[in-house]
């Protein structure tokens, strides 16, 4: 993937070579400007690439997208402050005039990150925690089978952050979704993730990917396991590495 940017042009992607099966948990971590989200809105038709081959589901990204095939998590909530949490979720649903009981649909999702109680509420009456759980709802909304999310819960304190990652483990595993995560943290990646694809910079690449063999329901303890601690070594080692 290149940029033109002016007097020549920035290379964010070169050789990116990945295949992600259904139901995987995958997260993509590297440095600033390695290229997390050029890869991710790839896969999501918001970009389009200038060479190599990319597939999502067996059909082209803009096939994929007209069809809905995904829900998009960016790292700021971007909810409508005058509409309220479920009129958030349904938004969507309206904007795309998806039929059936569409306020049954967005209660449900609602149900399914914990803000059933709060769906009257106003954006600016939450958390910043809770926000975010309502753009995961309102991506959930058409129940794509794969959502991406770029760094959902980078700006939230520790606690909030691992509660959030608890709940979208328990919500992944309910659904069977693919998930396709970027994030800076190593931790959080080898928490939640099957595979962490630890990407490096100039030009943007994928150094390395790192199975992760840690059993489920995870939870407290999975962060004690000498498999948390080695895995969470072998994706440092391979982001020094790119550094070096
Ligand atoms: N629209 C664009 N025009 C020109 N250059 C771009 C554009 N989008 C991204 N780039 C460049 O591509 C490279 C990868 O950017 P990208 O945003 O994908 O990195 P990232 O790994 O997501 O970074 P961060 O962790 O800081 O979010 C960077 O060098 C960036 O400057």
């Amino acid at each position: 993937m290149v940029f033109p940017v002016p007097g020549g042009q920035t290379v964010a992607l070169q050789g990116a070579d990945l295949d992600i099966a259904p139901g995987e948990f995958i997260s993509l971590i590297g440095p600033s400007g390695c290229g997390k989200t050029t890869l991710l809105r790839l896969m999501a038709d918001l970009i389009r690439p200038t060479g190599g081959e990319l597939t999502v589901g067996g059909e082209s990204p803009e096939a994929a997208r007209r069809r809905r095939a995904y829900g998009y998590v960016f790292q700021a909530p971007a909810l409508m402050e005058w509409r309220n949490v479920l009129s958030n979720v349904l938004l969507p649903l309206e904007v795309m005039n998806v039929p059936g009981d569409r306020k049954a649909r967005a209660r449900e999702m609602l149900r399914l990150v914990g803000l059933e109680k709060f769906e009257r509420s106003y954006p600016w009456q939450l958390s910043g925690g809770m926000q975010q759980r309502v753009s995961i709802a309102r991506a959930l909304a058409f129940d794509p089978p794969l959502l991406f999310m770029d760094e959902p819960f980078g700006a939230l304190d520790e606690i909030t952050r691992e509660m959030l990652n608890l709940e979208l483990l328990r919500l992944w595993r309910e659904t069977g979704k693919t998930v396709v995560f970027v994030t800076h943290s190593i931790s959080e990646a080898v928490f939640l993730s099957s595979r962490v694809v630890v990407m490096t910079a100039r030009p943007g690449k994928i150094e390395g990917i790192v199975p992760i063999d840690l059993p489920h329901p995870r939870g407290d303890d999975t962060r004690e396991d000498p498999r948390f601690f080695a895995a969470a070594t072998e994706v440092r080692e391979l982001l020094r590495r790119g550094h070096a």
